[in-house]
């Protein structure tokens, strides 16, 4: 058995997030891998990682080769979703080395800017996603409809943390309204004043031990700050870098996974200008399955929701039911999910040397709620 020997260990290790229960999966890792220890990804950088086996910690590790070289489409080499990301578990011998990736629970992606397709780990093993939004020029429902598509499938459990309530020129229930139709998906919606620790205790039913949250939003949002107020410091320390590394490369320590005295940890990550969907998701899981579910009423089974008879969609958003800017956004983002889906289609045909059928082309709602 290579877990942490000591108690003191094992409790350091589930202040990271770290669950007693170990999957098959990982076990046969562990056993494969007698010399190793685990260690929880807190930062990822071109040349390497920095893992923790505690809070308030960071090591530089060296990485498998496979995981620096360049990744391409030829054969044998490893896609950005394959490497390590920010709240992964790996296997670290001698303090110094990853030996193995631990198969991780859900991730949290996004399609990666650029000519080829390629996908983007925000981070892994996530149990919640707090989407932060400031109640300022920041408000955004449409940007918050396409955070909530991303975090659909990665097992997290979304909330809507919108900031700056008090400021005042915030709306605190305009803003409730218009994402009237979000919190009908069962997203739980918080208003705070990020600075004061009362109304972000708010967040405590999602911050239980052994929990990790990712904040996301956009830059400004207030997500160092909510980090600061539940931490109770006002400014963060920087821990030490235990220097392990035999070509001496030096990595600053930021602060990426910290331990929370709730006994969560919390994942910061920079904000973010573009959001492109993988083309893996479920738009129906993904907030809209009020629009879909409307769309199989329609009469006719391709009905496109424009100026078709019988149009349960446009019926809807005629009697004040549905948001039609929501509407917009849910065929935009469609379009976005079925072209990433084509283009990770024909990544995997390249990859594999074979045809591929596309994911776009049996994700039609109608096809799938098996209408003629
Ligand atoms: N009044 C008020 N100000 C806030 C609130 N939340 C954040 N701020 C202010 O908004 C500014 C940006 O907040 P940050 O916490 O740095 O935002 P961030 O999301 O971490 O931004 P990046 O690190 O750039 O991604 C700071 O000046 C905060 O003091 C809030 O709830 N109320
Ligand atoms: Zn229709």
């Amino acid at each position: 058995m290579n877990l942490p020997p000591a108690a003191t260990d094992a409790a350091r290790l589930g202040a990271i997030g770290w669950r007693t229960a170990v999957d098959p999966e990982w076990q046969a890792l562990l056993d494969a891998h007698p010399a190793a220890t685990p260690a929880r990804v807190v930062e990822q950088h071109r040349s390497g990682y920095v893992v923790a086996t505690g809070p308030g910690e960071g090591v530089a590790v060296e990485s498998l080769p496979e995981w620096q070289r360049p990744s391409g489409y030829r054969k044998g080499t490893v896609s950005p979703e394959e490497r390590p990301a920010v709240g992964d578990w790996v296997l670290v011998e001698d303090g110094k080395r990853i030996v193995a990736l631990l198969p991780r629970r859900g991730a949290i992606k996004r399609g990666a800017a650029g000519e080829h397709y390629r996908q983007q780990l925000i981070a892994a093993n996530v149990d919640v996603v707090l989407v932060v939004c400031g109640l300022d020029g920041d408000f955004n429902p449409r940007r918050i409809e396409r955070y909530l598509l991303l975090v659909q499938g990665s097992g997290a459990t979304p909330v809507l943390v919108l900031t700056k309530a008090d400021r005042p020129d915030a709306d605190a229930a305009a803003a409730r309204e218009a994402l009237a139709g979000i919190e009908a998906q069962h997203v739980a919606v918080v208003a705070v004043n990020a600075k004061d620790p009362a109304t972000v205790d708010a967040l405590a039913p999602w911050l239980r031990p052994g929990e990790t949250a990712v904040l996301v939003g956009s830059s400004g949002a207030g997500k160092s700050t909510v980090t600061n107020t539940l931490l109770g410091i006002e400014k963060m320390k920087t821990s030490a870098v235990r220097e392990h590394d035999a070509r001496g490369r030096h990595t600053t320590t930021h602060r990426a996974l910290i331990a929370l005295p709730s006994g969560a940890c919390i994942i910061d990550t920079p904000g973010m200008r573009e959001l492109k969907p993988t083309g893996e998701e479920e738009i129906a899981d993904g907030g809209f399955g009020d629009i879909e579910a409307l769309a199989e009423a329609c009469r006719f089974r391709d009905c496109a929701h424009q100026k078709e008879p019988g149009c349960a969609v446009r019926a809807a958003i005629e009697r004040g039911e549905l948001d039609e800017a929501r509407f917009g956004n849910y065929l935009k983002l469609k379009d976005e999910i079925a072209a990433a889906s084509d283009r990770l289609a024909s990544r995997l045909a390249d990859k594999q040397g074979a045809k591929v059928q596309t994911r776009a082309l049996h994700k039609r709602p109608d096809d799938k709620y098996g209408k003629r």
